[in-house]
């Protein structure tokens, strides 16, 4: 194997249990994930709101540590690794959030927010000639994000939610990483701009060969972003493949729920298809089932989709990896009851 095919993040079993709110209950957020992320890749995680999404991007970025697993980053075990040798790696690992206000401190300057990292991790001298040197690299990141050098001396709330989005980005690049996690970055923005920052963000990936972790709920984002998607379903991936043969041959009855109830721009595809009514109550992740985490409501489990945990492995074709005993092929399969 060469070294371009080695991953640049690798995940093997990694598990993580919060405190629960009653005395020695765990919830448990991410459970058993295991997947690589190759150099240039987008790779997406979708799944509904609480599947441990977000939670699976802090532990890649060290911002809350795993209970168990392994994860490689740069041939590097993240979790052996100490805080300061973390923060040498933070250089290559970065994140776009969902609220670029939030995470915009209110009283810096575009300019000192962009140059933080800069002056963080020593890449600019100290004293005047530093600040010169910083204030040009301000400038070509803001350009490359697509923002005029002169707002460096103005503040966050006089920018638009998406110029904000935009300074994030900014800030994300000032180190030049590889891997930048983008978690939910559109979701907190009108759809009109939504297009602008994932235009945005696919041409800094092109002209800078960067790799992403995509994060969000939403199936036709990852359609627009993502090579390969992960679903999430309770803190397990229960499917894990291509975007294009997800979306035309997903195998998991969850992708096929998730995929029935996902918007469709053509009306009278629309007004035609019909949805997989799923049964129940989503458990909770304070309770995950037995076996699969899914069968309490998939529409085809079995018995012993109770007893057996189904393993994430690859069905029919060689990279499309499915953790089911039973995967399904077509969504009429699912359709038990009518839809209004
Ligand atoms: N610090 C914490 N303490 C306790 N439980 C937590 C903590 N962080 C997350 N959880 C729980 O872990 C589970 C996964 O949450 P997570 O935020 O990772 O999901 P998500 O898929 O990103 O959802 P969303 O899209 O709503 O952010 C949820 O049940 C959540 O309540």
């Amino acid at each position: 194997m060469s070294t371009r095919d080695e991953p640049l993040l690798s995940l093997r079993g990694v598990r993580k249990e919060f405190a629960g709110r009653g005395p020695g209950s765990t919830v448990l957020a991410v459970d058993d994930v295991s997947l690589d992320v190759r150099p240039g890749e987008t790779l997406g995680l979708v799944g509904e709101s609480g599947c441990g999404k977000t939670t699976l991007a802090r532990l890649i970025l060290r911002l809350v540590d795993a209970t168990a697993g392994e994860i490689r980053f740069g041939g590097r075990d993240l979790l052996k690794l100490s805080q300061r040798e973390m923060l040498s790696v933070r250089q290559d690992l970065q994140v776009v959030l969902q609220d670029p206000y939030a995470s915009l401190n209110p009283r810096m300057r575009i300019g000192e927010i962009v140059a933080e990292p800069l002056i963080t991790h020593h890449k600019v001298p100290r004293g005047r000639r530093g600040r010169a040197a910083a204030r040009e690299r301000v400038a070509e990141l803001l350009d490359a994000v697509g923002l005029d050098a002169s707002v460096q001396d103005r503040y966050p709330h006089e920018f638009s939610g998406g110029q904000r989005q935009r300074i994030g980005i900014a800030r994300a690049l000032a180190l030049e990483p590889k891997l930048v996690i983008c978690d939910e970055p559109t979701s907190a923005l009108d759809v009109s701009i939504q297009a602008q920052i994932t235009n945005l963000l696919r041409r800094l990936q092109r002209e800078r060969g960067l790799t992403y972790v995509y994060v969000s709920h939403d199936l036709s984002m990852m359609r627009q972003m993502a090579d390969r998607v992960a679903v999430m379903n309770l803190g397990r991936i229960v499917e894990l493949v291509d975007t294009e043969e997800l979306f035309t041959n997903p195998r998991h009855p969850y992708s096929h729920s998730l995929l029935s109830a996902a918007p469709i721009a053509d009306p009278k595809a629309e007004r035609a298809r019909r949805r997989i009514v799923l049964r129940g109550e989503a458990p909770s992740p304070a309770d995950p089932p037995s076996g699969c985490v899914f069968r309490t409501r998939c529409p085809v489990a079995r018995d012993e989709c109770a007893g057996t945990r189904p393993p994430l492995v690859d069905h029919d074709v060689p990279g499309h990896a499915v953790a089911c005993l039973y995967p399904v092929r077509a969504a009429a399969d699912l359709l038990h009851e009518p839809t209004s």
